[in-house]
């Protein structure tokens, strides 16, 4: 049994928390537990110099308590680096719940939850993710202010998201092929759920040339017939002729197996972590001649849209914020060519410089 005096005896590196914390500075943690409802789960809060840290809650049957840290410390931080460079006042912070979604959810369990989330007095600021649905988070509100992304609130965020890869992905053509017209582009769309049915309307809207596949053998059916898509077979995306390869389903596609095959010129997709191995397969890009736009910058939209139910903005503003993703995407590029540094790296770079720019503005009150 651990005891506090324990603690004099154990190096502040040997400690797995605090030290993981300290790796990438995050400012709080809350572990959770409530014996009653099952609940255990851990609320990160990265940063809040630009403003409360907003982020999903994941619930996830973890296979350790290390493995949740890990992932809510790495989820919290990605989120900082979203918000920043998005322009949003916003922080970073994330939320997971151990536990199977499947079995495990009660009303009980998310308004306990809620209680926590509220215990923070919206230093953190909740939203759906993995495992989690519209009306767990209803009942999570019946506890705290502090959530986004309610039913009747400001709604599916993936138009919007759709949208942000879209113009994002205009801009990596204009820097590629010194135009940003996708009218006659190859685009290979690898999954085609909410965000990706989107993308794939704005691209033949605008004439592209557009592939699509998807595990879900009806949705490919119908999104084929509706908008004269190809299809292509789910591995047989990596090697088709393409210019453009927009990953809409799962993260690390982008991979030494993958990077053999792919013959596109830009990387443009709404899926987060595509890099499998960011310092890896960022630089093998690169090297390769393709311009990758980073995801979190890309697929932003989602967060825009959370952004301007905290702040009671219209669907009209999310929608023109979005659009800015053209111009953040442009600066990611024209900065990676100048710099000679990955695209990735750039964007977190710009992330960081914003959150230290805006943190010298705050300081004097
Ligand atoms: N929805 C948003 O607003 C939003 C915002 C930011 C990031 N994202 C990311 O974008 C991606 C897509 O999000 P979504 O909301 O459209 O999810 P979704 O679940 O609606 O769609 C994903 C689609 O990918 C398909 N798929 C799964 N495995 C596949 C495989 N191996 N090959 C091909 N297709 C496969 C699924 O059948 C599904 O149709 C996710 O990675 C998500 O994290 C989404």
């Amino acid at each position: 049994m651990f005891e506090v005096k324990d603690i004099k005896d154990t190096h502040l590196a040997e400690n797995p928390v605090i030290a993981q914390m300290s790796r990438y500075n995050h400012e709080q943690l809350l572990f959770c537990n409530d014996n009653e409802t099952g609940l255990k789960a851990i609320i990160a809060v990265h940063n809040t110099v630009l403003g409360p840290a907003l982020g999903g809650t994941r619930m996830w049957n973890y296979t350790n308590e290390l493995e949740a840290l890990n992932d809510v410390l790495r989820l919290s931080r990605g989120m900082t680096y979203k918000n920043s460079i998005s322009g949003l006042n916003l922080g970073g912070g994330k939320a997971v719940i151990i536990g199977d979604s499947r079995t495990m959810k009660s009303e009980a369990l998310m308004r306990r939850f809620g209680k926590f989330v509220n215990s923070l007095g919206g230093k953190y600021i909740t939203a759906e993710d993995v495992g989690i649905s519209p009306v767990d988070m209803t009942w999570v509100n019946m506890e705290t202010d502090h959530v986004v992304g309610l039913p009747g609130k400001s709604g599916d965020p993936s138009p919007v998201t759709a949208y942000g890869v879209y113009v994002g992905m205009k801009a990596a053509a204009k820097a590629q092929f010194g135009t940003d017209s996708l009218a006659g582009k190859k685009v290979a769309v690898q999954g085609v759920g909410h965000v990706g049915e989107y993308l794939v309307k704005h691209l033949t809207q605008e004439g592209a040339d557009v592939f699509i596949t998807d595990i879900h053998e009806p949705t490919l059916k119908r999104i084929s017939e509706t908008y004269n898509a190809k299809v292509v077979g789910l591995d047989e995306i990596y090697d088709i002729d393409m210019d453009i390869y927009a990953p809409c389903a799962l993260g690390a596609t982008v991979n030494d197996e993958t990077l053999d095959r792919l013959k596109c010129s830009v990387i443009a997709g709404a899926a987060n972590n595509q890099l499998k191995e960011e310092t890896i397969h960022g630089k093998a890009v690169m090297d390769r001649g393709i311009i990758y736009a980073p995801d979190f910058a890309l697929n932003a939209g989602g967060v825009i849209n959370c952004y301007a139910e905290v702040k009671n903005l219209s669907g009209e503003w999310a929608m023109a914020k979005a659009e800015e993703i053209y111009t953040t995407i442009s600066s990611i590029i024209n900065r990676s060519k100048e710099e000679g540094i990955p695209a990735y790296q750039i964007a977190n770079k710009m992330a960081e410089e914003r959150i230290v720019a805006i943190g010298k503005v705050k300081l004097p009150l």
